[in-house]
């Protein structure tokens, strides 16, 4: 049985492909949520799948969707969700995205961070919600502050083992990227969790911080959000 899986961020969109026989996820398709790329539904129309669940916290994507008449599943309407297993009291408390990284944490305790369009921080106590944290996410940051200075440009920036910088762009790569892992670190230690909690790591721009997240030991888990959805199925 194949499953397309569908992954509505606010800035791309991930089609991965569950196959039940092997029980592996594979990359199928990526593409910015701006661009009109998926709104030519080709996706839609291949037939090797049997069945199509998505997530989404695009509520253009949803509507398309919903509106396209066929037989895909919003993980908000899962047979298998129990919102009270989850400590959540209304589906509309949390974002998709959210509760299917839930359903993806193999042990009770666990702080789950997201860097995607925002960096969100969730902590889960007995496999349960046990609050949040929003932040901007590092591409808004540098995007708006380039933006917002005249004389700064666009570069590549990176991670750095500077500790300050002697010029602008490894300044800036220290200032965004280091920072905003620093940022995520302190907060994750703000939260003051005492005994075992693993400490999860997903998102699209979770590859600018890996120095730090191996430092950390923390678990890279790139297809968080999708092994949540198949336990969903
Ligand atoms: N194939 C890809 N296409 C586009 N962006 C990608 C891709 N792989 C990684 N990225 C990175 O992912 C970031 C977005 O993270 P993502 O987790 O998709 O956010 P969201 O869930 O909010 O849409 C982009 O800024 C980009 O740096
Ligand atoms: C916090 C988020 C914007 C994160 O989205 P992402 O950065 O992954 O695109 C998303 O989970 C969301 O829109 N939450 C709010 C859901 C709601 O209030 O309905």
């Amino acid at each position: 049985m194949k499953t397309l899986l569908i992954d509505a961020g606010n800035t791309t969109i991930d089609f991965r492909v569950y196959d039940s026989k092997d029980k592996k996820i594979r990359k199928k398709y990526r593409c910015f949520t701006y661009s009109n790329d998926w709104k030519d539904a080709k996706w839609a129309k291949e037939i090797i799948y049997d069945q199509i669940l998505f997530t989404s916290v695009v509520p253009e994507f949803t509507e398309f969707i919903e509106n396209l008449n066929i037989d895909a599943l919003d993980i908000k309407k899962a047979e298998k969700l129990d919102l009270d297993k989850l400590g959540v009291r209304h589906i509309t408390e949390l974002g998709s995205d959210f509760i299917a990284n839930l359903h993806a944490l193999k042990k009770p305790n666990a702080i789950v961070i997201s860097v995607g369009t925002t960096t969100t921080i969730m902590k889960v106590k007995d496999f349960k919600f046990d609050g949040s944290i929003i932040a901007p996410g590092i591409r808004i940051s540098l995007k708006w502050l380039i933006k917002s200075a005249s004389l700064l440009g666009k570069g590549d920036f990176k991670w750095s083992e500077e500790m300050v910088g002697f010029d602008t762009k490894t300044a800036i790569s220290i200032g965004a990227i280091n920072g905003h892992f620093e940022m995520i670190k302190g907060l994750v230690s703000q939260i003051k969790i005492s005994g075992e909690y693993d400490i999860i790591i997903t998102g699209g721009n979770a590859n600018l911080m890996e120095t730090g997240i191996q430092k950390e030991k923390w678990i890279w888990n790139e297809q968080l959000i999708f092994d949540g959805m198949v336990n969903l199925l």
